[in-house]
This record gives C-alpha cells, structure tokens and sequence, in this order.
C-alpha cells in the first residue's frame, strides 16, 4: 500500500511581481506504507513546498498529491495525518499538556481517552515535569519536542514531520530518532526532512534527495550504501616489508606486526591471490562511505555541473 504518492509535481513561486523562483521541478516519488523515508537537501532545495503541497498548505502548479490513494489536501486524507511545520507557532501561554489537550479535542479523541493519551505523549517527548508550565517558560529544544508531541495525539498512521530534528541537542535528537523506531515497530509511515544525514542513514529505510527543485535520487539507504564502495581494505600478518611490491593505486599503511592495505574494488581478486600466497590474511572488508560523504559528492558534482552550464 502506498502512504504518500507525489505525481510530477511543480511550483514557481513570482517575488516582487517579476522574479520567478523555480522551487519544485517535476517531482514523483511515492512512500510505501511502513516505511521510514528521509527527504534530503540543502538550504531552498525545495523540502518545505514539498512538504507545504503535501499538507495543503500550498498549491502546485502542476502535478498531484496523495496520501493512502486520496488527494493529500481532503480533510479525510489528511485526518490520518500527523503533521509538524518547519517554523511551529504556539499559544505560549498554554502549558504543554493545554496544548496536547486542544489538540486531542481538535481531532475528536473521545473524552475517556484524551487524559491518558497526552500523559503518555508526555512521557514520550519526556516533557513530563514541565507538563504545566507555560510555553514560553520552556527552551527551545523542548518546545521543538511539543511539535513532535502534537503529532502524536490522535495516533495517526502517516507522519510528516518538516525537520523534526532542528534544534535539538544530540540526546534530544537520539530521543527523536527513538520515537520515529518506535513508530515504525507499529507499523506507521514516517516521512520526515532534514540536513542531518548521519539521522537518515541511523533510521531510514528510502531516501530521496532534492537538489534545485529537482529529484536527484530515490532510493533505499542499505543499496546507496551497499553500491558505494569501490575500494577493500585488506588486513595481513606480516612483520617484515610485504610481498609482492604493490602495484600502482594500493595504499599501506604498517601496523606493529600488520599491514593495512586499501586496494581498488578491480584489482582485488589478481592482487589477493598472490598475497595469500605469501602472508596470513586477517580480513578482506568493502570500504564503505557514509551516506553522508555519498550525497555530499552528489550535491558537489551538481553544483559544478551548473556552475559550467
Ligand atoms: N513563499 C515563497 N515566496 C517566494 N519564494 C519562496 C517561497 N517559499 C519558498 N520560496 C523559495 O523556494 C525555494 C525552495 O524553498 P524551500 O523552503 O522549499 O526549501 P527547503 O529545501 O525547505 O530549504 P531549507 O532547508 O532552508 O528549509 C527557495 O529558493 C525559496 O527561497
């Protein structure tokens, strides 16, 4: 089942009646129900018009939306949803659990269940012991908890989340990243963007990465990693100089009474055999790049290649 489709979908927006911003190019993806799916880029790739179009927030000027085979923007598509804005805005004089309250009754949690619902969100976004305090009393990165919190009420099946990560500290980040675990252990969909790569490839199962207003890639996180290698790292005892001399494009490095070498992904099986040959081999393992180092040669070489254009 598909959670989220995103059919060819474009946007320009026009500043100071003349200038024309391209923010979205003909964009198609689509989210399968359960999945953790990442939405990457940098600054004005286009995350939030996505993110905005989804929710209804914005109309495309091409293209269509939809959540669980609906269009995205009828209220009973989106009643499924649990949405956090880039830039939330709060009654700040409201206390987290007036928040959670009003949310409740927004999306009509039934009176019995409302009380013990926003208890547990609290306990959740660990807000517990500020539950009564103002808004405005609490710091950022709790407030940014509230957001994900207010997603969280109505215990919906799709959640799209517009950097949930932002302005949280690295404890606050690693409780995000449990709580989106925890969701997918339950069987939710979880949509989320953001610039931190190193979270996209910790809980992710797809990634899509928009650079310019276009897609560049789409794709599970395991097979861009899995792909990426094109070097071994291969371990041997030896504590004397190696044999045979290396060819050209083999690095070594000595390490006490072993060797190091990183050899290219083409020259492994010629090169292995004649070391076996002559030294214990302790371990042959794919270099692998992070996701990170992956997509930001991606954004690198597009970047040049606009720059020749
Ligand atoms: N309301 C608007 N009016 C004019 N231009 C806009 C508007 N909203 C977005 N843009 C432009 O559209 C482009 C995409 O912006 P968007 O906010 O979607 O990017 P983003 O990937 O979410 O960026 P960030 O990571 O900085 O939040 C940018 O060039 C931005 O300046």
């Amino acid at each position: 089942m598909t959670a989220i489709d995103v059919s060819s979908i474009s946007k320009t927006f026009t500043k100071k009646l003349t200038h024309k911003v391209r923010a979205l190019n003909d964009v198609s993806f689509s989210v399968p129900h359960g999945n953790v799916f990442g939405f990457i880029g940098p600054n004005g790739a286009g995350k939030s018009t996505t993110i905005k179009i989804l929710m209804g927030l914005l109309r495309p000027d091409a293209g269509s939306t939809s959540f669980y085979g609906k269009n995205s923007h009828l209220p009973e598509a989106r009643g499924r949803v649990g949405y956090l804005a880039e830039n939330p805005a709060y009654y700040d004089y409201l206390t987290p659990r007036e928040l959670l309250e009003f949310v409740a009754r927004y999306y009509k949690v039934p009176g019995a269940e409302s009380a013990g619902k926003v208890d547990e969100v609290l306990r959740l976004i660990e807000l517990t012991h500020a539950a009564d305090r103002p808004i405005r009393s609490l710091s950022k990165g709790m407030v940014q908890r509230i957001g994900l919190g207010q997603t969280l009420v109505h215990d919906p099946d799709l959640y799209i989340l517009d950097e949930p990560m932002s302005g949280l500290d690295p404890l606050g980040r690693a409780l995000v990243t449990d709580i989106i675990q925890q969701l997918k252990a339950r069987g939710k969909t979880v949509f989320f963007s953001t610039h931190i790569i190193h979270d996209v490839e910790r809980v992710c199962d797809d990634v899509a990465l928009l650079l310019g207003g276009s897609l560049q890639f789409c794709g599970a996180v395991k097979s861009v990693i899995d792909g990426s290698f094109n070097s071994y790292e291969v371990v041997i005892r030896r504590s004397d100089e190696l044999s045979p001399s290396l060819p050209d494009g083999v690095a070594a490095t000595r390490e006490g009474d072993a060797w190091r070498l990183s050899i290219p992904r083409d020259s492994l099986n010629a090169l292995l055999s004649s070391l076996s040959r002559e030294n214990e081999l302790l371990s042959v393992e794919p270099e692998r790049r992070t996701l990170e180092q992956i997509f930001l040669d991606l954004i690198k070489s597009h970047r040049s290649a606009q720059g020749r254009e």
